[in-house]
């Protein structure tokens, strides 16, 4: 108690690791569902948080046992359950960073995170299947009852253990990174809990709620479904895998666990509306589903007009953000989309944080409709790229408004303008500006117009050196099964009607569907390979 006996009035108490914010719900409501998810031999089991803390200290005490550092990796490869949840609470717990990944991560990429983070320990469930850790990396298999050890960790010379600090990194999770090479964004306790109370201030949702998350455990989505479910003393509800691609077993998952918001990047939703419509409508009507909640990239409008079709009464709200910040702004998307809308808004970066648009002059841009680049000031900013200095100072800059103040902000490398009322509207990367004829084309534009042309359910535009060199305006488009093959020059002429000549596509490349990464993003390496000609 301060001296007059009154505590001084803090916004919350100020935690310090991610169990602490993540099982505070232990502490108040044990009894209360932590996660609800599949059960080994079929139908649904819960996990309360009580069961959820039990589960965590069984690993933590195996873990202390094995005598590792803070601040030594540990890779947790799993999909999202409630043992790979206590584990990457037990890492925590002992200042571990965790290093996410999921069963669908090729081998040869696990193998370059491992030669990047140098980890002391692999850990997956006991029913893994990950084979050819190096003999440098210790193994072990977690489960409700703890760990079991195959191969312990080297040990790394003199044990120096000391208290697990807010600026201890909490995980580092490996983005595929343009350049290829995959970059280690290294996130510390204090920066994930930051961003998470800048969410819980725009209060969506209650302890009630059941949030579905559809994301891979390395896809830094899934962490925060973990992280705002949990904090808020919610219900997490891992979508499986098995259960994920198959859309009818998807609808039935969400309709039997009750759950009342969806987080999904964009392209869950298109063989879902492609094949299960009516299921979807029924679901919708239930009246349970209250909120689809997207991030990762654009949700094609004329996509998303299609599935705000099927959910009249559901909320809809566009996350926007990068992995180096965790994200940066939760915005509502109007049901219905009004007609004649051409881009979602990112609204406004969360409570304790800001996007500032800056000009190619290094100027603040405050004229609506004006491009900029997107700078973001956050306490949410990662502490750096892993073992790589030079990415890291191109991203973490000193803030162009304030040059001399020592505070550094994020250059995001997204270009967006503004809205009359300050509102913000994503508006592609700055590396993916193209200049055709020297002319500035907006993919999304070409996108948008292509993706209206009847019969066309998907478009994504790209401009691809031709066989002459030449840029050339590619279009792949996916159609409306059963329906015909769209015709090139009608597609063309199309476009010729409503957009710029430079903007009018050269080619059009029909696909079944789109390739997606493995965190469902759409793969545009994948498909420039299948430009041809
Ligand atoms: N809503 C959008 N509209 C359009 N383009 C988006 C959106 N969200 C991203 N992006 C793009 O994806 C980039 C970043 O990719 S990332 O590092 O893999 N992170 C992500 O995708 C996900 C992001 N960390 C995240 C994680 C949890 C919650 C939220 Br809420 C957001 C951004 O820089 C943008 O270019």
């Amino acid at each position: 108690m301060s001296p007059n006996g009154r505590r001084a009035a803090r916004a919350h108490p100020s935690v310090d690791n991610l169990r602490t914010y993540l099982l505070a719900a232990a502490r108040s409501a044990p009894d209360r569902p932590a996660v609800i998810q599949a059960a080994p031999g079929g139908g649904l089991e819960t996990v309360t948080y009580g069961e959820l803390e039990r589960r965590t200290d069984r690993i933590v005490e195996a873990l202390e046992a094995l005598g590792l550092d803070v601040g030594e990796r540990v890779i947790v490869e799993s999909d999202t359950d409630a043992d790979a949840v206590a584990t990457l609470l037990a890492c925590a717990t002992l200042g571990l960073p965790f290093v996410p990944a999921s069963p669908e991560v090729p081998d040869e990429r696990l193998l370059t995170i491992i030669g990047s983070a140098g980890p002391a320990l692999h850990l997956q469930p006991a029913g893994g299947r990950r084979t050819g850790i190096p003999e440098t990396v210790g193994t072990a298999r977690f489960g409700p009852e703890g760990l079991t050890v195959e191969r312990p960790p080297v040990p790394r010379g003199p044990r120096r253990r000391r208290a697990v600090t807010p600026v201890d990194t909490a995980y580092i999770t490996f983005t595929s990174g343009t350049t290829g090479r995959p970059k280690g964004v290294v996130m510390s306790h204090r920066g994930v809990i930051a961003f998470l109370r800048g969410v819980e201030a725009e209060e969506l949702i209650t302890a009630e709620d059941r949030v579905a998350g559809t994301s891979p455990l390395q896809f830094d989505f899934a962490l925060f479904d973990i992280g705002f479910t949990l904090g808020h003393g919610a219900a997490l509800v891992p979508v499986p895998r098995g259960v994920l691609n198959w859309p009818r077993r998807f609808l039935s998952f969400l309709r039997d666990t009750g759950a009342t918001q969806i987080d999904a990047v964009p392209s869950i939703w298109r063989p879902v509306v492609r094949h299960e419509s009516e299921l979807l409508a029924e679901i919708g009507q239930l009246g349970v589903l209250r909120r689809v909640a997207f991030s990762g990239e654009d949700f094609p409008l004329e996509e998303l007009r299609g599935l705000q079709a099927l959910l009249p009464k559901t909320l809809f709200a566009n996350g926007y953000g990068a992995t180096e910040s965790m994200a940066a702004s939760i915005t509502d998307v109007p049901n219905p989309l009004p007609p004649g809308v051409e881009r979602l808004s990112i609204g406004y970066a969360v409570a304790g944080a800001e996007m500032t648009l800056i000009g190619p002059d290094g100027t603040a841009v405050d004229e609506p409709g004006v491009l900029g680049e997107i700078y973001l000031r956050t306490p949410s900013l990662f502490s750096g790229y892993w073992n790589d200095p030079e990415a890291t100072r191109a991203v973490l800059v000193p803030d162009p408004l304030a040059p001399r103040s020592g505070q550094l902000v994020l250059k995001s490398g997204d270009l967006a303008s503004m809205g009359p009322e300050g509102e913000l509207y994503f508006r592609g990367r700055v590396d993916s500006q193209v200049q055709i004829r020297g002319n500035r084309v907006e993919l999304g534009e070409v996108e948008r117009r292509v993706g209206e042309f009847p019969g066309i359910t998907g478009a994504v535009a790209m401009v691809l050196p031709g066989a002459d060199g030449d840029p050339r305006l590619l279009v792949f488009v996916t159609h409306a099964t059963g329906g015909p093959r769209p015709d090139t020059k009608e597609v063309v002429g199309f476009c010729r009607s409503a957009l710029p000549a430079y903007m009018v596509p050269h080619g059009l490349r029909v696909v079944d569907e789109f390739p997606l990464t493995v965190n469902g993003k759409v793969d545009r390496t994948v498909l420039a390979s299948l430009a041809g000609s």
